[in-house]
């Protein structure tokens, strides 16, 4: 989801998102205000129906609390062939003749007073004393329907021209003239309609429209343009992250790979060092410190039966000579080919040390005395038969070897080895490439 809306947000389309959005909310928008307005223009329509309907009505009111009123006779103001009262036309003291106008004869002739103006009126009767009253073919629509549904108005368009009709009704100031028809208080007798071009409402309604349609525009590119700002924004806000992001994965990729490499530098030194800590460096044999305690602890376990523990000291012979002829690093390559000379001809069991300098042990637990004595010849004539690649030459060697036998009255380490160094020295001094076994 989150990947949905961060790809959106980057494809090259995306700041183009508010036109439809906001084109959809503002035209409900600007729908819904339109029919505000065309609700406002009806009630407008209403209200100016309303108006005339009950100017008209206060007119006849008065017309009726007056019994009728007297306008002089004349061609315009003839006698009302309809109404049927006593003094319907009588003669002023001065000879003017008079005639009674009753509510529906004064609204007839305001009626057509008015016809052809921006507003007209008419009024229409249910039962017909006046022919003129007849309603057209809304009126009678309109009659019915109040008449059914005891409303006060009803307003519709009608082609061009906007109608208004309320409903009259029997009053008891009517009865005097129309009793006779049958009419009793409260009866629907007509109504009277009021009707204007409908250009009169739009005129009003025009320029809200106008103003409603640029006003909607507008805040349509407003926000669209807000939207589109607030997008490139947000882009601008996602690349920056991301580049920091990637500069910190860069880092801490960079860390890891030093850190791990630390890590492997301080493993292997570690194990540089474990080694070190048993073995010597230029030979690869079990260093002294390691032999010596290898010598302790055989001694200490004591599972060893007495003349069952040989000591081994060897020592090559005229090594010095080698050093001073050939340089040490010749000797050191003697003495790397002397150790592995030997361990190739030693038991897993038996152990090799450095003793130092030339010098070298062997300890052969569980061995007797004539077994220490063949493999020390072994070991002897091994080195002998060896040679060294050094440059040019093939270096030859010879060895001699001191053995010490734990005796039966047990002796420490230190004893063991003075007594193989001791025969080791009665080697050397009875000719060296020899063997020879302690206190024999
Ligand atoms: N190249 C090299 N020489 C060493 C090393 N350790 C000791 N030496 C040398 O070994 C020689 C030992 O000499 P000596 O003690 O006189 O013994 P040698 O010459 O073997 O004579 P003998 O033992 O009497 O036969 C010395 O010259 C040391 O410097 C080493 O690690 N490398």
């Amino acid at each position: 989801m989150r990947q949905t809306f961060i790809k959106i947000i980057r494809s090259p389309w995306a700041l183009l998102l508010p036109l439809p959005f906001w084109a959809v909310v503002v035209g409900l928008l600007y729908w819904h205000n339109q029919q505000i307005l065309d609700e406002a223009g009806y009630e407008m329509a209403r209200q100016r129906g309303e108006v005339a309907f009950t100017l008209i009505q206060t007119m006849r009111h008065w017309n009726t609390e007056h019994g009728g009123v007297y306008a002089p006779l004349t061609e315009d103001t003839p006698e009302n062939p309809y109404l049927d009262v006593p003094e319907k036309t009588i003669t002023s003291p001065s000879g003017i003749q008079l005639t009674s106008l009753n509510p529906a004869y004064m609204t007839r002739q305001l009626s057509e007073l008015m016809q052809g103006s921006e507003l007209e009126i008419n009024l229409t009767s249910r039962r017909l004393m006046n022919p003129n009253n007849q309603p057209d073919v809304w009126e009678a629509k309109v009659l019915n329907y109040l008449e059914e549904t005891g409303a006060s108005e009803y307003v519709e368009t009608q082609g061009e021209q906007l109608r208004y009709m309320a409903p009259l009704y029997m009053e008891p100031g009517c009865l005097a003239c129309h009793a006779h028809m049958g009419y009793e208080v409260g009866d629907l007798r007509g109504g009277l309609s009021v009707s204007f071009p409908k250009t009169y409402i739009q005129r009003m309604t025009h320029e809200l429209h106008r103003e409603s349609r640029s006003t909607h525009l507008l805040a349509f590119l407003l926000l669209s343009a807000t939207g589109s700002l607030a997008i490139y924004g947000l882009r601008r806000l996602l690349t920056s992250l991301n580049l920091e992001r990637s500069q910190r994965e860069a880092i801490i990729h960079e860390r890891t790979a030093s850190l791990h490499e630390e890590i492997l530098r301080s493993r292997e030194s570690q194990q540089k060092l474990n080694y070190l800590a048993h073995h010597d460096e230029l030979t690869g044999a079990k260093n002294r410190r390691w032999i010596l305690r290898q010598l302790d602890n055989l001694l200490e376990a004591g599972d060893l039966e007495p003349l069952n523990l040989a000591v081994i000291m060897l020592d090559i012979d005229h090594f010095k000579k080698i050093n001073d002829t050939y340089g040490h690093d010749a000797g050191d390559q003697v003495l790397k080919n002397f150790v592995r000379t030997l361990q190739q001809e030693l038991r897993e069991t038996d152990q090799l040390g450095r003793y130092g300098g030339e010098e070298f042990l062997v300890l052969l637990p569980h061995t007797s005395q004539e077994a220490a004595w063949k493999v020390a010849e072994r070991l002897r004539l091994a080195v002998e038969a060896s040679l060294t690649s050094y440059q040019t030459h093939q270096l030859k060697i010879t060895t001699s070897l001191g053995i010490s036998l734990q005796p039966q009255q047990p002796v420490d380490s230190e004893q063991l080895i003075n007594r193989a160094d001791e025969a080791l020295y009665q080697a050397k001094k009875s000719g060296r490439n020899r063997t020879v076994i302690w206190g024999t």
